[in-house]
C-alpha cells in the first residue's frame, strides 16, 4: 500500500444515519433532526438561517459612584450551510501516542468493533467528546413539562467522527501499527482487530529543527523533509502534501492538527515573527527562531485549511495570527486540556463562586510516556508549564469581594518523567482555601487515566467544531431585511466568525483569542458559550435554567 494511507470512509457502523440529520450520506445538505418553529427561522435546502437577538448589558459609571446598567439588543442574521463535507484530518505527530490512539478509535467505532478484556467485552464508544459523548436541552416536553435532551451532535449537521478519513505526518517513518504498538495505550486484543489497516498507513516525512524539541527525540527522527530549519521549501511542500491528500481520498476539506511534540518558546523578534510580512520573510531567509509548528501554521493559512494547536507552545507569535486572519484561515490553540487542567478550571470555578477564598493550588503530575520523556528537558517543560498555570487568572480578577487587584492564589505546576508508568498519567492536586471565620479547607485530588484516552476525543471535538465553524455565517440583521435572503444586498454580505475559533476553547488549555479580547477558562462558561452559539444559529435561546415553569403556577 502508498504511503500516506487514511483510514477508510464509511458509515456509521452501517445502522443508520452518520451526522446530525444525516439522512443524506456525506457530502450533501442534511435534513436537521429537528426543526425550530418560529418566524425567525428558516430551512431551505442548503441552509439554515435565523434571526437572533444578543441581549446583553453595557455598564457605565453614573452619579456619586453609582454604576448604570443598561440592556443592549443587537441583532444578527445566522446563516449555517447544512452541506456535511467529506472530511479530511492530517495529524502533525500521527504516529504519536495521540495520533495511533485516535486513528485506532476511529477504526474501531466505524467498524462497531467489540473485543475481549479481563473485564470481559469492551464495546467501541466515543466517552470523553462532548460532541459524541453529552446531550444538550432542547426545551421542555409541551405535555410532560420535562426536559427534552438531544445528543450535542444533532443540534446542527456536523461531520460524523465514523466518516474521517485521518493522515498526517511524523518525524518517525513507522507505519500506524507498529507506532501503536510503541505507544503502549491499547488492549492487544483491540489491536490486533486494527492491525492490518494501521499497517497500512504511514505518515509523510515532516521537518525536524532539533532545537525545538527535546533532544531525547532525536533517535526517532528518520522520516524528514530535508533541511533542519525553517524555508520557503518546507512550507511549500506542507501545502503539497495537503493538497495532494485532499486529491487521493476527494475530500472537500481538510483541518491540520498538531499533536507533535512539544516545542521550547520561540522568542518573538520585531521584524522576525511580529507581522504577517516579516514572518514569511524570516522563513525566506532561513530565520533560526521560526519552529516547525510555526511553518505548519503558516502553510495551513496559505492553503486556507484550519489548523488546530494541540501542545503548548507559541506556535501561533504575532505574524503567524495576523497571516490566518489576512488569509481568512481558520487556527485553534493552545494544548489540549485533557486531565489534571480540566478539573482544574471546573473545580477552582465553582470553589470561587461558592464564595471560598482559594489560596494555593499545587499540581503535581507524572507520567511515563513519550510527551513525559520529552518533557523532562527544562524547554519544553516550561511550555507547559505557563500553559498549565494561567487557567485561573480570569476566575480570580472576576472576584473583587475575595482577592485585592493583582491578589493571586500560591499555584505551582510540576511535571516529572517516570517511564514505568506508561501512558497512565497520574495526577495529584492540592487545593486550599480559606472559609468562614478563618477556617480552611483543603482539598486533595488524585487522577489516574490513560493520557491518550483523554486526549483523543478532545482530537475529534476540536476537528468537528473546527470543520462546522467554517459553514457558519453572521451578518447584522437590518430593519425590514427579510431572513430568507431577499433583500441580502439591503444587509451587507454575511462574514465568517473570526480568523480565532475561540469557541473552541472547552477542548484547549490556554485558549488561543482574537487579539485584545479576552480568555475565559471557566470549563462551564467554555461548554456554555459552545451550546449557546450553536443554539443561536437554530434562532434558540441560550440556556438559561430558571425552570420558571416548575417555580410560578
Ligand atoms: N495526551 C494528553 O493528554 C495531552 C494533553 C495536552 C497536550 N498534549 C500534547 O500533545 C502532544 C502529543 O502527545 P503524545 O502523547 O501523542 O506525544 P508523543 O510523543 O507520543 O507523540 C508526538 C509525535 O510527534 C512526532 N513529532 C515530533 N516533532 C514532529 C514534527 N516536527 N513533525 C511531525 N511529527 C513530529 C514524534 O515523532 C511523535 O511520534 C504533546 O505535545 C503533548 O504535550 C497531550
Ligand atoms: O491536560 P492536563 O492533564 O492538565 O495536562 C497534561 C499534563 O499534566 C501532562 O504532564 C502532559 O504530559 C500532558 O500532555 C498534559 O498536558
Amino acid at each position: 500500500m502508498a504511503p500516506h494511507a487514511e483510514t477508510d470512509v464509511g458509515s456509521a457502523n452501517g445502522d443508520g444515519p452518520s451526522s446530525n440529520g444525516a439522512v443524506a450520506s456525506n457530502g450533501s445538505a442534511v435534513r436537521p433532526r429537528f426543526t425550530v418553529n418560529s418566524p425567525n427561522v428558516v430551512y431551505s435546502d442548503a441552509e439554515i438561517r435565523s434571526k437572533y437577538t444578543y441581549r446583553t448589558a453595557m455598564v457605565t459609571e453614573g452619579e456619586n459612584g453609582t454604576r448604570v446598567v443598561t440592556p443592549r439588543e443587537t441583532v444578527y442574521d445566522f446563516k449555517v450551510d447544512t452541506k456535511v463535507p467529506k472530511l479530511g484530518v492530517m495529524l502533525v505527530g500521527w504516529g504519536g501516542n495521540n495520533g495511533t490512539t485516535v486513528t485506532a478509535g476511529i477504526i474501531a467505532n466505524r467498524r462497531g468493533l467489540v473485543w475481549e478484556t479481563r473485564n470481559g467485552l469492551q464495546a467501541a464508544n466515543y466517552y470523553g467528546s462532548v460532541v459524541m459523548g453529552s446531550t444538550l436541552k432542547l426545551g421542555t416536553d409541551a405535555k410532560t413539562l420535562e426536559d427534552v435532551n438531544i445528543p450535542f451532535h444533532d443540534v446542527l449537521p456536523m461531520v460524523h467522527p465514523n466518516d474521517l478519513v485521518v493522515g498526517g505526518w511524523d518525524i518517525s517513518g513507522l507505519n500506524l501499527a507498529e507506532a501503536m504498538d510503541r505507544a503502549k495505550v491499547l488492549e492487544p486484543t483491540l489491536k490486533a482487530l486494527v492491525r492490518k489497516e494501521m499497517a497500512e498507513m504511514v505518515p509523510f516525512p515532516s521537518i525536524y529543527y532539533p532545537d525545538f524539541i527535546a533532544a531525547n527525540q532525536e533517535d526517532r527522527a528518520d522520516n524528514l523533509i530535508p533541511g533542519s530549519k525553517a524555508c520557503m521549501a518546507h512550507v511549500d511542500q506542507i501545502r503539497k502534501d495537503i493538497r495532494d491528500f485532499k486529491a487521493a481520498n476527494t475530500l472537500d476539506k481538510v483541518i491540520v492538527q498538531w499533536t507533535a511534540n512539544t516545542e521550547r518558546y520561540a522568542d518573538i523578534i520585531p521584524g522576525v515573527n511580529d507581522t504577517a510580512d516579516n514572518l514569511l520573510k524570516a522563513i525566506e531567509a532561513g530565520h533560526e527562531e521560526v519552529s516547525p509548528s510555526t511553518v505548519f501554521a503558516v502553510a495551513c493559512a496559505l492553503e486556507g485549511a484550519p489548523f488546530i494547536n494541540g501542545s503548548p507552545q507559541n506556535t501561533f507569535v504575532p505574524g503567524a495570527i495576523e497571516l490566518a486572519e489576512k488569509h481568512g484561515a481558520f487556527i485553534g490553540g493552545d494544548d489540549f486540556k485533557s486531565g489534571q487542567t480540566k478539573m482544574k478550571s471546573a473545580l477552582v470555578d465553582f470553589l470561587i463562586n461558592a464564595g471560598i477564598k482559594l489560596t494555593s493550588i499545587a499540581s503535581y503530575n507524572h507520567l511515563g510516556n513519550n510527551d513525559g520523556k520529552n518533557l523532562s528537558s527544562h524547554k519544553q517543560f516550561r511550555s507547559k508549564e505557563i500553559s498549565k498555570s494561567n487557567v485561573v487568572d480570569d476566575m480570580v480578577a472576576a472576584n473583587s469581594v475575595l482577592y485585592a487587584k493583582d491578589e493571586h492564589p500560591d499555584h505551582i505546576v510540576v511535571i516529572k518523567y517516570v517511564p514505568a508508568v506508561g501512558d497512565s498519567k497520574r495526577a495529584m492536586d492540592e487545593y486550599c482555601g480559606e472559609i468562614f471565620l478563618g477556617g480552611h479547607q483543603t482539598i486533595s485530588i488524585t487522577n489516574v487515566c490513560e493520557d491518550s484516552l483523554l486526549a483523543s476525543p478532545l482530537i475529534i471535538d476540536l476537528v468537528v467544531v473546527a470543520e462546522l465553524m467554517t459553514r457558519v455565517q453572521w451578518r447584522l440583521h437590518a430593519e425590514g431585511g427579510g431572513n430568507d435572503g431577499s433583500a441580502e444586498s439591503a444587509q451587507g454580505g454575511y462574514k465568517s466568525f473570526h480568523s480565532v475559533l475561540s469557541v473552541l476553547s472547552y477542548m484547549l488549555k490556554a485558549p488561543l483569542t482574537p487579539p485584545g479580547t479576552p480568555v475565559v477558562n471557566s470549563l462551564a462558561k467554555q461548554r456554555a458559550a459552545l451550546a449557546n452559539i450553536f443554539r443561536a444559529c437554530v434562532g434558540l435561546e441560550p440556556e438559561n435554567d430558571m425552570t420558571l415553569e416548575h417555580k410560578l403556577f
